[in-house]
């Protein structure tokens, strides 16, 4: 037996070990579904299989980094670098490349990301003279995401007499319009939104059979990763590359299934042993992540739900300590009680800032967070909301970038070919504008032929308009032998970006410049790994795909060690040593918006399944007594997902008599707020004192939760240490002390460890044990 087959118990191993057929691994939370996708795909290497027939799905392109990276060291990385691994976008945009003029796309297309889409609709309603408060672009936006998610064509909207009405009666009744105006100006700017994507690769493998044929065979083997949480688009997908081999595997748990606002199907899962031949079911029920307490805490929630797959999830592991409950008075509280907890626990037992996640239901939440984090000096880091792809300054970069590869972008020509200022004006473009309707051409090519047409521009515009496409063709040249980053750098230092910014002077400006320079560093790197991990050259279409197609996830350049902050929908498959999950009220989670019908709020319960299940040694669950909300503040009521787990899994930091009771405004806290508003209650006779932060009595409570460590805590101040000392830490081996500074409680040392590299460690928590 190959070695890395001992890597999987047995469960694992049967659907690893069987090479072709259809199947399916219904599994919970951490009993290795992802692990079993990644040892199945190097078992089909050793047997054979060229790595060019493989083709494996991922909920983002960092897991199938991750997973190509384990792969490499089984089978070796000159193999592994041929497998098609990412996420159905990524892939299926590099198909729609090969394939794009059966279309009638440009293969260099532009991937239009959701910023662009609403811009081009926000346009396509200002045209059409519409009421923008009734067709608000963000809904419409969404409408026909959803559509295009469900193949719904223009054509077939058309012909869909109950979509119509429907829009008719929600008083949008030009949606049909609005979406054939938004679907032409794509395709004439040569450019695919995400939805595309999926609509369009449908779309080949329906219309072009020798096409289908032709991928079919190419991927023998199949895999699918989160198979839950797929949407019509992506399933049919599946189901035609997989139908002449069925050589199909894919893995998910029903209880995980927290997509369906954007159309993801839980029917996929539950039909998929109809949609095949001979489907073999495997079932692991083994959880190797988390502890007892985790697991069964998190069994007992999704026991709640009525539609669901019966399934056994058991662990090995340890008890572990029980999960904290804390309620704070205000969100500041919460974030201040988060970043305590989280200083505490790593300074006892030497842990490093990437073992602890902060998990929430919305964005908004955040800011509570990192405030209190920047306080205590944590680094962190936020997962999705504004991403550094869509600052303005990186945004005006790329649109060059864009546009030398496909001049017929015009959302990325509209933003720069006044930025810098090169006196092109509105009034001009405007009749650009109009030209290129006219003529079904792009804008850039009505600037190409300005001299053969007879518009109304002067002069001198018509010189600047001559410089500016010449200087985007000088790139485009350029562009044809350099790699990305010298692109790149050449583009920032001649269109004069960084100039501008440095004229500007102001600390935003120079924030600004130093994004920019992150930018070129994270484009050098894709680079140097292209070359290195793909078999590539490093250009810069394929930088540009990265964009447009990196999930939150993935824009994780940067291997800083940081706290990870972000909403429980990207945390899916992800785990942390210790997880806080914040914010767990009434209306806030389960949301206010999910609660109108049984379904939905099963939705809410298995995100909260999601949440736990992410913890491997300690869950934290805090919850606020009043939050602002809507920019008034509100009472807020616990969560009922707390209620719902078993108690003896719990421990509350506030007394449970005390669990709904509402003390007496603390009025340091509030300042000037309206405190009418808020509920205030006397304290009962006898009741103990609200525990607005942790007591110290609390905190030792806390501290006794914390995983025993083989020797027990010893403070150091026994140990009297100087520099040139050699000690001994549990974790980083043997070291040197270069410094030691502070007295008492604040005292720290700098050491050098053999295992660890320079530490500076506070000696009231560090474990050393003094050697000479
Ligand atoms: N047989 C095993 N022996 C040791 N560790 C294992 C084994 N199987 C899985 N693990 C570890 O358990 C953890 C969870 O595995 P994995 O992420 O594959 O689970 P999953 O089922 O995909 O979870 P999720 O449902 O959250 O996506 C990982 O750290 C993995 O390395
Ligand atoms: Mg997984």
């Amino acid at each position: 037996m190959e070695s890395y087959l001992a890597e999987l118990n047995e469960a694992q191993r049967a659907p690893v070990l069987q090479k072709d057929g259809a199947m399916i691994v219904i599994a919970g939370a951490g009993s290795g579904k992802t692990r079993v996708l990644t040892y199945r795909i190097a078992y089909l290497m050793s047997q054979g299989v060229d790595p060019f027939n493989i083709l494996s799905l991922t909920f983002t392109n960092k897991a199938a980094r991750e997973m190509k990276n384990r792969i490499s060291k089984i089978v070796g990385s000159s193999e592994a670098k041929n497998l098609w691994m990412g996420t159905f976008h990524s892939i299926f945009a590099k198909i729609l490349r090969f394939e794009a003029d059966k279309l009638g796309y440009p293969s260099n297309f532009t991937i239009y990301d959701t910023q662009d889409s609403q811009s081009v609709i926000r346009a396509v309603i200002k045209d059409m003279r519409l009421d923008k408060d009734v067709y608000k672009y963000k809904q419409v936006y969404n409408r026909i995401s959803s559509y295009k998610n469900s193949l719904i064509t223009v054509k077939a909207y058309f012909q869909n007499q109950e979509l119509q009405e429907a829009d008719a009666m929600s008083k949008k009744p030009r949606m049909g319009e609005i979406y054939k105006a938004y679907v032409d100006r794509c395709f004439k700017a040569g450019a695919m939104d995400f939805d595309d994507l999926l609509l369009k690769t449908n779309e080949l493998l329906n219309r072009f059979p020798e096409v289908l044929q032709k991928y079919q065979n190419r991927f023998r083997y199949i895999l699918v990763d989160e198979y839950q949480d797929t949407n019509h688009s992506q399933y049919l997908i599946v189901k035609a590359l997989s139908d002449k081999f069925q050589n199909i595997c894919v893995v998910g748990d029903d209880a995980q299934s927290i997509y369906a606002f954007r159309g993801a199907n839980i029917n996929n899962i539950l039909n998929f042993q109809k949609d095949y031949e001979d489907v073999q079911m495997y079932r692991l029920e083994q959880n190797y992540r988390s502890t007892k307490n985790i697991v069964n805490a998190a069994n007992s929630i999704i026991d709640k739900n009525k539609t669901k797959l019966e399934k056994i999830v058991w662990t090995a592991n340890d008890d572990g300590p029980k999960i904290v409950v804390n309620r704070l008075l205000t969100d500041g509280e919460e974030g201040r009680f988060v970043a305590s907890s989280i200083f505490e626990t790593k300074m006892q037992n030497q842990l490093a800032n990437g073992d602890f996640a902060i998990l929430y239901r919305t964005n908004a939440q955040s800011r509570a967070m990192e405030d209190a984090l920047r306080k205590r000096d944590i680094p962190y880091r936020i997962y999705g909301g504004l991403s550094f792809y869509q600052r303005k300054e990186i945004k005006d970069i790329l649109s060059y970038l864009r546009l030398l590869i496909n001049p017929k972008d015009e959302e990325a020509l509209k933003r720069i070919i006044n930025f810098p200022a090169r006196g092109i004006g509105q009034t001009t473009m405007d009749r650009l504008s109009i030209a290129a309707n006219q003529y079904g051409r792009s804008i850039f090519e009505v600037i190409e032929n300005l001299d053969h047409l007879d518009l109304k521009i002067n002069k001198s515009t018509r010189n600047k308009l001559e410089n500016f496409v010449n200087m985007i063709k000088s790139f485009t040249i350029l562009s044809e032998n350099a790699d990305a980053f010298v692109v790149a750098d050449t583009v920032t230092k001649k269109t004069g970006l960084v100039q501008e910014l440095k004229k500007d002077g102001t600390p935003e400006g120079i924030a600004r410049i130093e994004n920019i320079e992150e930018l070129l560093n994270g484009i050098r790197d894709f680079v140097e790994e292209q070359k290195e991990l793909a078999d590539s050259s490093g250009s810069l279409a394929e930088f540009l795909e990265d964009v447009a197609l990196a999930t939150d996830m993935d824009k994780d350049t940067s291997d800083e060690d940081r706290v990870a902050l972000m909403t429980i929908h990207l945390a899916k498959g992800l785990e942390f040593p210790y997880v806080y999950i914040v914010g767990l009220e009434e209306d806030l989670f389960p949301s206010a918006m999910s609660m109108n019908t049984r379904s939905e709020l099963e939705e809410e319960r298995r995100l909260f399944y999601v949440a736990l299940t992410r913890a491997e040694t300690q869950a934290y669950l805090t919850y606020t007594q009043s939050r602002y909300r809507w920019g008034k503040l509100v009472d807020a009521e616990p969560s009922r997902f707390i209620e719902e787990i078993d108690d003896k899994f719990l421990d509350y930091l506030v007394p449970q008599d005390d669990y709904k009771y509402k003390p007496l405004i603390d009025t340091d806290i509030f300042g000037e707020v309206d405190k009418s508003k808020l509920r205030q209650t006397k304290p009962k006779k006898g009741t103990p004192p609200p525990a607005h932060k942790p007591t110290e009595q609390q905190l030792q409570k806390l501290r006794k939760l914390k995983p025993a460590s083989p020797e027990p805590a010893k403070a150091t101040k026994s140990v009297n240490l100087t520099q040139g000392n050699e000690v001994e830490h549990m974790r980083f081996g043997k070291g040197k002390v270069l410094k030691v500074e502070g007295v008492g409680q604040d005292q720290k040392a700098e050491i050098d460890f053999e295992n660890g590299g320079i530490k500076n460690l506070l000696l009231r928590f560090a474990k050393l044990k003094l050697l000479s």
